[in-house]
């Protein structure tokens, strides 16, 4: 449905509420590419058709061809990008980008070099950075500054709908310059982000049923769109999981016994003066496998070095919860009860 605002809402794909991502298109006559919005970084790529042909994962992904675009300008500087599961290098073009119907005259990273570890679990092609420009890597404008720059927007908002029902509902919508009703309840409650400059507020503290147990002299977290999961400092992660109950597995995930999980308590952020809580309906991934049930736990222990950390990441389990405005305008962040 087109949105009064001009734009249109871009459906998104939620793959196992691990990996939710969306289509755009770049290059004349378009080539599409399934992009995840990060709102924890700046910079979008997707793979180049020049990848080198050690990288499995390039060939298992759609891949930008310059060669067969009448609007691709050359611009070849070199391009790197650190995520927490290694880098992604390539080189910069510049094309026309077409996002929720809008085009923009994009630079971009063709990626040549794209890791297997994680890339070959990626049901996406490649990131589209939804972060301010100063977190953008070369100083290159972000993809959203670009369109703000065209007023076409009726506010200079984007808005994140995440769905952990993929049978009755799309799993998920991005919507440019404002909010779709359609997936959330009540009002919004904002916060202003910590400093212009990154999608991260002031936390009060994380409490655990009725007791405040984590975060009490307050902490820093950041509402990452490209997060599949809440990542909290090791050892706070490491208590609350002991006071759940769970155990550690051996790449670092927890699970719980599934008998376990009704009377699992919930888990509260406190956020701008509101309490934002998880049930265990929220946090626990219940999958069946050969027949036997996994309850994973979709918490995280990452330890993120100072000065940036210690730092709570709330990623999509979150934001499935709590239908999320990012408001450029404002330099603040709202949440409203997702449907
Ligand atoms: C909601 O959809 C989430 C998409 C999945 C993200 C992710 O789970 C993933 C899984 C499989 C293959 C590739 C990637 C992936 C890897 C890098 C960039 C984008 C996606 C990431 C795994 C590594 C840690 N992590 C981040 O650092 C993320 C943190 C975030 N801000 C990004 O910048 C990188 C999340």
């Amino acid at each position: 449905p087109s949105t009064s605002n001009g734009t249109t809402p871009t459906p998104l794909t939620n793959y196992l509420d691990a990996q939710y991502y969306g289509e755009i298109s770049i290059g004349s006559p378009a080539q599409m590419f399934n992009v995840v919005f990060d709102t924890g970084s700046a910079n979008l790529w997707v793979p180049s058709y020049n990848c080198s042909p050690l990288y499995t994962a390039c060939f298992t992904h759609n891949r930008y061809d310059a060669s067969k675009s009448r609007t691709h300008i050359e611009n070849g500087t070199g391009f790197s990008i650190q995520y927490a599961s290694g880098n992604v290098r390539g080189f910069l073009s510049e094309d026309v980008v077409v996002v929720g119907g809008i085009p923009v005259v994009q630079v971009f990273a063709e990626v040549t070099a794209l890791p297997a570890i994680p890339f070959i679990f990626a049901k996406f092609d490649g990131v589209l950075g939804m972060g301010y420009p100063i977190v953008a890597i070369d100083g290159i404008t972000p993809v959203f500054d670009r369109i703000m720059s065209q007023h076409v927007l009726k506010e200079d908002v984007f808005s994140v709908y995440y769905s952990k029902d993929p049978m009755h509902k799309p799993g998920g919508e991005l919507v440019l310059g404002g909010t779709d009703p359609d997936y959330y309840t009540g009002t919004f409650n904002y916060m202003g982000t910590r400093e212009a400059g990154k999608w991260e507020v002031n936390m009060k503290g994380v409490s655990v049923g009725e007791e405040m147990l984590f975060c009490k002299e307050g902490c820093m977290a950041v509402i990452d769109t490209g997060s599949s999961y809440i990542t909290g400092p090791a050892s706070s992660v490491a208590v609350l999981m002991k006071t759940i109950g769970a155990t550690e597995l051996a790449e670092g995930g927890y699970t719980v016994n599934c008998d376990l999980v009704k009377s699992l308590p919930s888990v509260t952020f406190h956020l701008g003066g509101h309490e934002y809580s998880l049930t265990e309906g929220d946090y626990i991934l219940w999958q069946s496998q050969f027949g036997e049930d996994i309850c994973s736990v979709t918490f995280r222990g990452l330890d993120v070095p100072p000065p940036t950390g210690p730092i709570w990441i709330l990623g999509a389990n979150f934001i499935a919860r709590y239908y999320t405005e990012f408001d450029r305008r404002n330099n603040r962040i709202g949440f409203a009860t997702a449907v």
